[in-house]
């Protein structure tokens, strides 16, 4: 679907990335991790096309982006940026309505069928009951799940997300994922987003990309690139990754700071 061949991206006079190669498939969801500054966001916009690429190449559905139109690239591909605060205040609704501008033909409005997606994708989300409200007078992580939506109304191939939980609570966070993950495998699009929670990862990812403070990276399951040396190296934090048994049975594998813990805590008696 999106396949990057040693991408180099960055800013005039500077580079932030070298050298990146990855395909993101149908179905899948890729998690990107890394510390601040790394440069994800600016992964993000070179793919996007709002930033130049500073070498190598992007292709989508098998053919160089730069030959693909806006409107055409806008049909295939929906971004979820971190939330913000728009200087309009437009009804919840109209803002997810938005999300079908790409799909209407020059100055045509959103029609019954655009609308029912639009209500369906804040219903997906369990935020129904915004969507008679004011955009800008809702909170931080309401706004999130707005954006979301208008991403998921949009029924792209591929959907990019920079940090789409960075302002959600516990539930939202975990619905979230959980909810992108099963949307990518029943429909067959490709997701990429960015997570700074390793468990995130591991629990939802069906592979993840792990850069390092050295823009080394690497692309596999979320249990072969998300590993402790890879959290001590890169964050400066020890941490103890376990292989958990769910109740249901399943296996599962999370990741739990190695200090922090009260010395009687969980201590066996
Ligand atoms: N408009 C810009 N012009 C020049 N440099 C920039 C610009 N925006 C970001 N940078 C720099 O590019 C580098 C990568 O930034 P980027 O926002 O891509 O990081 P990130 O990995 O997304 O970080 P975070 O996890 O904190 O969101 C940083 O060093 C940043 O200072």
């Amino acid at each position: 679907m999106l396949e990057l061949d040693r991408l180099g991206c960055g800013y005039r006079g500077r580079s932030v990335l070298r050298d990146i190669s990855f395909e993101l498939v149908a179905g899948e969801l890729l998690c990107l991790l890394g510390p601040n500054g790394v440069g994800k966001t600016t992964l993000f916009k070179t793919i996007l096309g709002l930033l130049p690429a500073q070498g190598g190449s992007i292709r989508l559905a098998g053919e160089p982006i730069v030959r693909w139109s806006r409107r055409r690239f806008a049909r295939h591909v929906g971004y979820v940026p971190q939330a913000h605060t728009p200087p309009f205040p437009f009804r919840v609704r109209d803002v997810v309505a938005m999300g079908r501008c790409a799909h209407l033909g020059s100055f045509a409005a959103p029609g019954a069928h655009d609308r029912a997606l639009a209500e369906a994708a804040l219903d997906s989300l369990g935020i129904a009951g915004l969507a008679g409200a004011d955009y800008t007078r809702i909170s931080g992580g309401e706004r999130q799940l707005v954006l979301i939506a208008r991403a998921l109304a949009q029924q792209p191939h591929i959907l990019v997300m920079d940090e789409p939980t960075a302002n959600l609570d516990y539930g939202n966070q975990l619905k979230v994922m959980a909810h992108v993950r099963d949307i990518a495998a029943r429909g067959g699009m490709g997701v990429i987003l960015t997570t700074h929670h390793p468990d995130h990862a591991l629990l939802y990812g069906s592979r993840a990309l792990v850069l390092d403070r050295a823009k080394r990276y690497a692309v596999g399951t979320p249990a072969e690139v998300i590993t402790e040396a890879y959290l001590q190296d890169t964050y400066g934090v020890s941490t103890e990754i376990h292989d958990i048994t769910r109740r249901n049975g399943l296996q599962s594998r999370l990741c739990v700071p190695a200090w922090g813990a009260p010395a009687t805590a969980g201590r066996r008696a």
